[in-house]
Order: structure tokens, then sequence, then C-alpha cells
């Protein structure tokens, strides 16, 4: 099972939005990290056979997507503004859902009660309107029926937005699970979404790969480069335009800056463990 993205660009008009892509996706489980407006939904929405590519092609299987019955039945998609039925009851939604999705009906029903067992909306909620859940709740709604057919390929995009972090793990969790025989793609700029369980991340900025590779791969790239100093209110300024300073905070006698650097910034500069969030920011400062 492959799905490959070739030299696959994007313009609307004459924006180039998505900029000359390659990637190979097996079963596992990737993150597409990228800022707000990097490309992440305009390449999912391509994939889903939402849009169609400017440049290039993307095959599943070794077929092209577009209107291809078998990668279609393989697919689920999870757009970041899925909407819902409100009046409809949960279990009614599920239903429906399965309906869409050709399922028949005494499987969907079990399969329903599955899901969302999986997800963690409980069995009392089942009889609820959508207009009365949570947003949380919502979100898991979604994905329960995104995960009702058994997808293959399974793409999402930044499904952890306003989920409170016990439910994100409980997400990260789940995903993992379904990634393990199956294609899950997953876009967000939330770095700890992916960190730990995306086989590869994905950096995508501008509409381009900057970087693909495992967490600990990625993190080579900046390791011994971190340093933490602290200098006093008055230097932050003079810091900040001769580095590249990815946080900085109160400190005792003065502020404490996290800096990436070739070089040691100053004399008393320690090195700090590099993380996934310094290579974010790194790649997006400016843009957060
Ligand atoms: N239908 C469209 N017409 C014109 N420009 C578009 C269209 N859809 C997206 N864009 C532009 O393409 C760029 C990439 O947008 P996209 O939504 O793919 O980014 P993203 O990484 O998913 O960001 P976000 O997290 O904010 O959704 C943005 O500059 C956006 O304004």
């Amino acid at each position: 099972m492959n799905l490959e993205i070739k030299n696959v660009s994007k313009s609307y008009g004459d924006k180039l939005v998505i900029d000359d892509i390659n990637l190979t996706l097996g079963p596992g489980l990737y993150g597409l990290l990228g800022a707000n407006g990097a490309g992440k939904s305009t390449l999912m929405e391509m994939i889903c056979n939402v849009s169609r590519t400017s440049k290039g092609e993307i095959t599943y299987n070794e077929k092209n997507i577009v209107n291809n019955k078998e990668f279609l039945d393989d697919l689920a998609y999870l757009p970041q503004d899925f909407s819902y039925y409100p009046e409809f009851t949960v279990i009614d939604f599920m239903l429906y859902m399965a309906t869409l999705n050709g399922m028949n009906k005494k499987i969907a029903k079990n399969k329903t009660f599955e899901v969302l067992d999986k997800v963690g909306l409980n069995r009392n909620l089942s009889k609820k309107k959508i207009k009365t859940l949570s947003g949380g709740m919502k979100q898991r709604l979604g994905i329960a029926q995104a995960i009702l057919d058994d997808p293959k390929v399974l793409i999402i995009d930044e499904p952890t937005v306003g989920l409170d972090p016990k439910e994100r793990v409980r997400f990260r969790n789940m995903i993992s699970e379904i990634a393990e025989d199956n294609i899950v793609l997953l876009s967000t700029h939330i770095v700890s979404d992916v960190e730990y369980i995306a086989d590869e991340i994905i950096i995508l900025k501008n509409g381009q790969i900057k970087n693909i590779g495992t967490a600990q791969e990625l993190l080579s790239e900046i390791e011994g480069l971190v340093w933490e100093v602290n200098v006093s209110a008055r230097d932050v300024k003079d810091y900040r335009k001769e580095y590249t300073v990815i946080n900085q905070r109160h400190d005792t006698g003065g502020v404490l800056l996290r800096i990436i650097s070739e070089t040691r910034p100053a004399g008393d500069a320690v090195r700090a463990d590099a993380t996934l969030e310094d290579l974010y920011l790194r790649y997006f400062q400016e843009e957060v």
C-alpha cells in the first residue's frame, strides 16, 4: 500500500501555494507540521480529491487517485471545518454517515458503538443531539465517523484544535494505533501532537517541504546549537537583533534567553537539550 505525491504544485491564480512536492507514504503516521498558511490543507485537499493539482500527480498503489474508486473506498478525510448536523442525535448521525459509506445496516450499528467507545464517547451520549455536545466531544465524533469504515488511508486536518490536554493524549493514542497498519496523515501546527507518535514528521513552509524525518533525525539538525543565557533586560533587544531567540522569560536578576546559534552567544551561555519545539520555532518564528 503506498500513496505517492509526485512533483505536485498548486496555484490559486498566480499564487503558488504548493511548490513541487514529492512524498512517498506507506503504512505509518505522518505528521504534517506547518504554521498557518503553509499549505497543509491545500495539500490534503488534493490528496482527498477535493481539489485538483495544478502540476504533477498523486497515485495510490501506482494508480492516479482522481476518481479512483479503490482509493476513494479506502480513504477517510476529516477536514478542518467538518460540519455536523446539529439536530441529529449522535447515533443517527453515525448511522447516516455509515449509509453514505455504503455500509450494511447491522454491521454499521455494531461498528458505531465500537468506534464511539474507541473515541471515548460513552453510550449514554448516543441519544443526545449533536448541538448539545461540547467542542471536544464534537471533535471526537468527527474522528469516530472518519474511522467507522476502517479506512486504509486516513487524512486528518488539525484534529486537536479545541481539545483539552487529556483529550489530546487520548486522540494521539488512538491515531497511533490506527497507523500501525494504515496510512495516516495528520496536519497540525502543534508540535506535541506529532512529536512522540509520528513515524515521520514533514515540515511544510510556504508550500515547500523544508525537512522530513523522524523526530530524532530532525532534532539532530539543531543538536548542540541551542543555548540558554541569562542577560539583563536592557540587553535583550541586542540579542534579538543578533541571534535567533526562540524564547525569553523573566528569571531572577534578568531575562533567560533561549537562543539557536552556531557559536556560543555569550561567555556564560550554557548548552541546552534541543527540542522539536525549538526546531519548529526556528522555521516558523516569524509566523507565530
Ligand atoms: N481557495 C483558495 N483560493 C485562494 N487562495 C487560497 C485558497 N485556499 C487556500 N489559499 C491560500 O493558500 C495558502 C495556504 O493555505 P492552506 O489553508 O493550505 O494553509 P494551512 O497550512 O492549511 O493553514 P491553516 O492552518 O491556516 O489552515 C494560504 O495563503 C491561503 O490563503
